[in-house]
């Protein structure tokens, strides 16, 4: 079967000449469909920069993206937008809601972008599904950093999207509220097969994931498959002995 998502020989560049910075440096991996990949690593390991050229929002300098079965890494930017549009989903430490629109005018934001009109009851089950039926009204300064970020869940699910990349999604959360939000992906997987890759730096989210793949130096350093708390922090404190980038 096609994997949801498929990396071959990625390398990403930034800066020119003499300044010239190696974030990733051939990256090739797998993501089955309805699979829950972690990645972790050092500080400035490449881990953010793997997951944007793998969504589409930045372009490798060479390698292969496949989403599905379509190239991403050589399709024009009208077209990579549409594609990101309906079939990524994303959600960012930061929420990234608009602070304007009420929690369902959030989340019904990506269909009409798509040129959709959202039926009310498709974003009303959408935030019921994430536990916030009484929310519908409240503008994201009204809810809480947790109650926020299932808004952006939310939104990110109303599309149905493939493939659903997270960027640190409870690195602004306290611990309970962060398990929450890592329930829900790990239900988006079980429940509807859909395929998350999620970059974080703490072990017990990673645990949430089928697997942890584990960067450094813009490289993979290994993976872990049904990992716990403990193996995580054991791999991360042996990759950062042998970082070349700033440890944390
Ligand atoms: N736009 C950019 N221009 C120049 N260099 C960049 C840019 N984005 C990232 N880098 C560099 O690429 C390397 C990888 O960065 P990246 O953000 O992918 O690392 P990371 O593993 O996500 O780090 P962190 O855990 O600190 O968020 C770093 O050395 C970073 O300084």
């Amino acid at each position: 079967m096609q994997p949801a998502v498929r990396l071959r020989d990625l390398h990403r560049v930034y800066g020119a000449r003499g300044t010239t910075v190696r974030a990733l440096a051939g990256v090739s991996v797998d993501l089955p469909v309805g699979s829950f990949t972690a990645v972790m690593g050092p500080s400035g390991s490449g881990k953010s920069t793997l997951l944007h050229c793998a969504a589409g929002l930045d372009r490798p300098t060479s390698g292969e993206v496949h989403v599905g079965g379509t190239r991403l890494d050589d399709l024009s930017e009208t077209r990579l937008t549409l594609l990101r549009r309906q079939r990524i989903g994303f959600v960012f430490q930061q929420f990234n809601l608009l602070p304007a629109l009420t929690a369902e005018l959030n989340v019904a934001l990506p269909l009409m972008l798509g040129g959709r009109r959202p039926k009310r009851a498709e974003t009303r089950a959408a935030l019921a599904a994430v536990g916030l039926a009484d929310r519908l009204g409240h503008r994201p300064a009204e809810l809480s950093g947790g109650q926020q970020q299932r808004v952006a869940i939310a939104r990110a699910l109303t599309t149905r999207p493939e493939v659903l990349f997270a960027d640190e999604p409870t690195g602004a959360l306290d611990s309970a509220t962060g398990r929450e939000v890592l329930t829900l992906l790990r239900g988006m997987v079980d429940d509807h097969r859909q395929t998350v890759l999620m970059v974080t730096h703490d072990p017990l989210a990673a645990a949430y994931a089928d697997r942890v793949l584990f960067l450094r130096d813009g490289r993979l350093a290994g993976e872990l498959v049904g990992p716990t708390p403990q193996a995580v922090a054991e791999r991360m404190t042996r990759l950062e002995v042998g970082s070349t980038g700033v440890t944390r």
